[in-house]
This record gives structure tokens, sequence and C-alpha cells, in this order.
């Protein structure tokens, strides 16, 4: 870490023990913030962690949540989400430069998140740089870009009409630049520091039961120390500590304490980097949602080792888009199922398959002769038989109707292939001259993209050819 960084952790601590309580003794914090280039800061054993041993608490007032920061603002109807409340507070505490936060609450947490998302893609869409990394992502990850902007665009309308409603906020602002002007133009210097915001909070935030359903949106906290965890997809992962709230199934109205454990059965050894999930994602939503993806050795793939997984959202809709009204009808079809999109290919459990989904949407897509492009003659006869196939009645529409669609699925993984073949060696052109500072890094991850989409694409493919039967 660089020195400023050291001694933002240093102050972070004395700032959670005198002002918030914990208890950061060896005993009770466990770990260290440690620099690992290209994954950031992450936490470090400090000595040997026996399993199932606590190792840090933060105390509930330390905690960036709902619970901690409602009572700051006037209230709106409906209320701020917790990720809008969590970024107005962000944004209105930005550190200015390299300075330190001067947010007299949470200053000294502030001040250790990181102070720019260059390498991030949302970064690059806002900015409108970055094109033609951006026009290097396989349509899948541009389709979750698209989806992480507009929760960006409608968080940062929200917040800025809040402002505007409610101006005197502004003058609880620690910065020294944000003036009266922000009440009236939202310019790109205020959308970058909102973007600064709201991908420390969706970068940094983690599941926390605070509201009475489970599910509520709601539930998220940004927690020092615990934001230093990186990700791994492999085992053994830290954990949680018990929750109360958790554990009665209710809410909490004051927040609880959070922090992590090593798992039952698994210790680590002084210095080891220690992990976390952040759920079972896609190496696309990592990437749309983080900026990194899963490392994945070459072969692991297409051997079934790793479950690579290939979205072809994009080549079913040019599909249905060539064969006209009938594609329209296939379409509104499907969506009426609920069968449109989340169409996949995966690599594990071997064999390489597709999901069910997208053997559902090919077997409709083939129910109408596929020289015809019109609306079909029988409609509730071909809808009859196909949900036959959905509810598990059939194994299949008819022999005919299976070998088209197979044949279809190989022609589709073909495609992908190839387009994944192109991508990769046009980016080996780029190697020699474009991989300083984080750019080497994102080209690495955008290596690993486009050969999960080969490696996937071919296991599917062999699985076709070894007649391979799929669920
Ligand atoms: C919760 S923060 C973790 C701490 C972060 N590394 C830092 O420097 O503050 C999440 C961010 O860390 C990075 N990250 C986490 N896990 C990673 C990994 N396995 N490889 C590369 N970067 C990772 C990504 O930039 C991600 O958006």
């Amino acid at each position: 870490m660089s020195a400023n960084s050291n001694r933002r952790w240093e102050r972070l601590l004395v700032w959670l023990r005198d002002e918030h309580g914990m208890k950061t003794g060896e005993e009770d914090l466990r770990v260290a913030c440690r620099y690992r280039p290209g994954a950031g800061n992450g936490l470090y054993a400090l000595d040997r962690c026996t399993p199932s041993t606590t190792l840090f608490t933060v105390p509930a007032s330390a905690l960036l949540n709902i619970r901690t920061l409602e009572r700051r603002y006037p209230p709106r109807r409906p209320p701020l989400s917790a990720t809008q409340l969590v970024s107005l507070h962000l944004f209105l505490h930005r550190p200015e430069g390299e300075s330190e936060c001067k947010d007299p609450a949470f200053g000294p947490y502030i001040s250790v998140l990181p102070r720019q998302f260059d390498a991030h893609p949302l970064t690059w869409r806002i900015r409108r740089t970055e094109g033609e990394l951006l026009s290097r992502l396989p349509p899948s990850v541009s389709r979750v870009v698209d989806v992480v902007t507009q929760r960006f665009q409608i968080d940062w309308d929200t917040v800025f009409d809040y402002m505007q409603d409610n101006p005197h906020i502004l003058s609880t602002s620690s910065r020294s630049d944000l003036d009266a002007a922000v009440h009236t133009t939202k310019d790109q210097a205020l959308t970058e520091d909102f973007l600064w915001a709201w991908l420390n909070v969706n970068t940094r935030c983690v599941y926390q039961r605070l509201k009475p359903k489970g599910s509520d949106a709601d539930n998220l906290t940004m927690c020092p120390v615990f934001d230093f965890a990186n990700h791994s997809p492999n085992p053994p992962h830290l954990l949680p500590l018990p929750s109360n709230a958790e554990i009665w199934g209710t809410g909490s109205k004051r927040g609880e304490p959070y922090g992590l454990r090593t798992p039952d059965g698994t210790g680590f050894p002084k210095d080891q980097e220690l992990f976390i999930q952040y759920g079972v994602h896609a190496n696309k939503t990592l990437f749309a949602e983080y900026g990194f993806v899963n490392a994945m050795a070459e072969g692991d793939v297409r051997a079934g080792r790793i479950d690579g997984e290939v979205d072809v959202q994009d080549v079913v809709e040019r599909m249905l888009q060539d064969r006209g009204v009938a594609g329209q009808w296939i379409k509104s079809a499907l969506e009426q199922e609920g069968y449109w999109g989340y169409w996949t290919l995966h690599s594990a459990p071997k064999p390489g398959h597709p999901s069910f989904r997208l053997i559902s949407a090919l077997r409709l897509y083939h129910s109408i002769p596929r020289t015809n492009t019109a609306i079909p003659r029988n409609p509730d006869e071909i809808l009859a038989s196909w949900r036959d196939t959905l509810m598990g009645k059939k194994d299949s529409i008819s022999p005919e109707n299976e070998a088209a669609w197979r044949a279809t699925l190989a022609d589709m993984c073909r495609e992908v292939a190839a387009r994944a073949s192109r991508n990769l060696e046009n980016l080996k052109a780029v190697k020699s001259n474009n991989t300083e500072g984080w750019r080497g890094f994102t080209y690495d991850c955008l290596r690993t993209l486009w050969r999960e989409e080969l490696e996937v694409a071919e296991a599917v493919l062999e699985s076709i050819r070894d007649g391979e039967e799929f669920w």
C-alpha cells in the first residue's frame, strides 16, 4: 500500500475504536488491508486463523446504510432507496483531490474508499470515453453494462430531483466546491461526482437484513474493513457474522454490528489473502458491475472444470428478426409464457449444454416451418404442443423439431465460436501498444470474456456432435 493508504487505514482503525467502540486489539481485529496489483486492496490474515473464528466486528454506528443515514436527510415519498441515500451522502462528502474527506460523521471511512473508477465500464459510458474498449465487449456484456447504466441514470435523476426539492441539504456538504448551482444545473462534473459515489456503493455494499422483508432492496450496507475483501469464485470463503435480524426473520430498527468470520472446519495461514464471494455471478455480470472477471486457465471451460456461460440473446433476437411477422409472433409467445431472454450455453456440469430456456425458445422457433415468415394458421395447436414440453408432459414436439433445433443450435455455436476467435485475434494486435496501467488488466479481462465464449461454444458443439441428450 502507498504511504497515503497506510495512513488512511490507521486513521480508519483509530476512528472505529475511538468513535464507535470497535475492538481493534490483535485478538479482535485479525486482518489487515494490503495492496495487490490488478485487484487493488484486499484483506489479509495478520496471523494464523483457526476455523469458526470472528475476524472483526464493526459496530452498527460505523456502517453506511438506511439506519445510520435516514435521520440525517429530509423524508421523501417514496423514500430514497438505500443505494440512492448512501450515494447521496458520499456525493455530498466526496474528498477533493488527494485530500482527506471532511465529513464529520464518516470522514475516515470515506477517505479510504477508492478515489477513481477509470477502469469501470460504467465510467466509460458516462464519460463517453474508451469507445474502443466498449466496442470490444461481447454483446451480452454490453447489454449488462446497458442495464447498469440505466440503474445509474434513474438513481442520479432521483437524487438530483431530491436535491432540487431540498436545497438546504447542500449546506451539510463538507465539500468546498458544491454551490447553489447544484440545484439548477446537472453538468458533467456533478454527474461524475455522483458516479464516483454510486460506484462505491455498487461495488462495495453487502447484504444486511435491516428491513422485515428479507428480499427488500434496502437491505444493504457499506461496512468499513469488510469492504476491502476481494472476490473469489472458489471456496473457502469468509462468512458474514450471524445476524439476529436474519435468524429471527425480522428487520433491525437500529441496525446490527457487521463482520466476518472463518468458515467451520477451515483455517488460514498468516499473510494469506482472505476472500468472500460476491454471489454466484457469471463473468459478464462481474465485469459490468465490478470491472473484473474470474480468471480462467486456458482449456478449463472447454473441459467443463469451470462453468463457463454464454448468453446468446443477440443471436436469437437476430434470428427472430429475420423471420419477419412469424418472428414477432414467436417473440410475443415467448414473452407471454415467461420464456423471453436468459438464453444461455454452459460448459458445466458436463457435457456442455444449452439452458432449458434456450431449448424451449428454439423448439418454438422450429414449430413454424423456417421458410414461413407469416403468422401460423394453427397458433393454438402449435402453442399447446409447445407448452406440453414446458410442463414436462412431453419430451419433445416431434423428432423433426428436435433435429431442427439441434441443427440451429450447432449453427449458433459455430457463429459464437467464429466471432470469439475473430475478437481474440484482434485483441492480439492491441497487446503490445495498449497495456499500460489498468488498461493492461482490462484487456486481459476482455480476452477472458471472449475465450469463455469460444470454449463454451466449442463444448456445446462437441456435445451436439456426440449426440448428447439435453434437458
Ligand atoms: C468490495 S471492493 C474490494 C476492495 C477493493 N479491491 C479495493 O481496492 O478497495 C470490490 C472491488 O475490488 C476489485 N476486485 C474484487 N475482487 C477482485 C478479483 N478477484 N480480481 C480483481 N479485482 C477484484 C474490483 O475492482 C471490485 O469492484
